[in-house]
């Protein structure tokens, strides 16, 4: 099992930056997601990985083994990485065994056992080995692709969007088989998307960028709930943020005095919530009053989507149950602590300190 280390790492095209100092640690057998909005560099980040370009600055460091840096540029083929583009990139002249194949060292290209067992570490039957790529479900593809990344036991697996041309339920099934073939090979690997619930259920860690600079790193459930600031919030879930007076250890806000997650000085500031912090329930004397004014309904759970006597818009997360209508006047109860943001505050420090959080 390799490491991943990225030091530093710039990158221009002409002159725009794209990548600006990019730090970035995955340990051996690690999945690590980058996540990001669409343009922040992402697929670039990946690529000078994979060893497809080189940085301008900074180093790749790769199992302990210096693979780009000052004076080096190890080649692509020869960095031990596999690497499944956003559209498996099979080859559609190859049956699926010649695909997975392909990746084989040469003398092991005619191991139909080899083929059927890495067929079987991606949940793909083996029956399948002698279709033709077109003849398979765009997820069976990306299984496929996947199978062919593993074949040469890469140190490290780099996915670039590879679930991102599936439909909703193909992409559920394909990427819980992705995860169980990856944990089973034991490789290290980085994925990229911008979909912020792949990223949260698939990866150990999420690596958050924005505007080419790494924001913030951290494991999923610290990252929804200690995000390092408004703009990673918003972007890792939907956020529901209140101006708040913080006295003596509460938020006070529309919604009424909160519990904080963590010590924040007195004075103004802004708080946040997620979703499904909110409860509604039939107007009582007391409590907050909302509108409601539109419902999104899921089968699972829904939408709230309400209107404070300020005028602010928020949302509630609820159960699909019983739920209010548009129109209704709701008491809104919330449960557990708000994450405070003091005003004027600088911007939360250095990654790792959120990672430890
Ligand atoms: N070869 C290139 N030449 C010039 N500009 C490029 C090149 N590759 C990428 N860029 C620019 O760099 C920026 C980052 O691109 P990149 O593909 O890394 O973003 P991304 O985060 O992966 O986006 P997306 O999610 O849309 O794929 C974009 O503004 C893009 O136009």
């Amino acid at each position: 099992m390799s490491s991943l280390t990225v030091t530093g790492v710039t990158k221009s095209y002409g002159a725009t930056p794209v990548l600006t100092g990019v730090d970035l640690h995955v340990p051996g057998g690690g999945f690590t997601a980058l996540l990001g909005p669409s343009g922040c560099g992402k697929t670039t980040l990946l690529r000078l990985i994979a060893g497809f370009d080189d940085p301008d600055t900074g180093t790749v460091d790769v199992g302990g083994r210096l693979v780009a840096g000052p004076g080096r540029s190890v080649a692509a083929r020869r960095r031990r990485i596999g690497f499944v583009p956003q559209e498996g990139g099979l080859f559609p002249h190859l049956p699926v065994a010649g695909n997975v194949a392909f990746g084989l060292p040469r003398r092991q290209r005619r191991d139909r056992g080899r083929v059927a067992e890495l067929l079987a570490l991606v949940g793909l039957d083996p029956a399948l080995a002698d279709r033709s790529p077109h003849q398979l479900s765009g997820g069976q593809q990306q299984r496929v692709a996947l199978a062919r990344a593993l074949a040469p036991e890469p140190s490290l697996v780099l996915l670039d969007e590879p679930f991102s041309s599936l439909d909703a339920s193909l992409r559920e099934e394909t990427r819980q088989a992705v995860v169980d073939a990856l944990r089973a090979s034991g490789a290290t690997a980085v994925l990229v998307t911008h979909d912020q619930a792949e990223a949260l259920s698939m990866a150990d860690e999420v690596a958050v960028l924005r505007r080419g600079r790494l924001v913030q790193l951290a494991d999923p459930r610290t990252l929804y709930r200690s995000p390092r600031d408004l703009d990673v919030a918003s972007f890792v879930g939907e956020s529901v943020v209140l101006d708040a007076e913080v006295r003596a250890g509460q938020a006070h806000t529309a919604l009424g005095a909160l519990a904080l997650e963590r010590p924040c000085p007195d004075g103004p500031a802004r708080v946040l919530l997620r979703p499904e912090q909110l409860r509604l329930a039939p107007v009582e004397g007391g409590v907050p009053v909302a509108r409601v004014r539109s419902v999104d309904f899921f089968g699972h759970d829904a939408r709230v989507r309400l209107e404070l006597p300020s005028g602010l818009a928020c949302s509630a997360r609820l159960e699909g149950w019983d739920l209010p209508v548009a129109g209704e006047d709701v008491s809104v109860r919330v449960v557990g602590a708000a994450l405070p943001f003091p005003a004027g505050a600088p911007d939360a420090p250095a990654v790792a300190q959120v990672r430890g959080a």
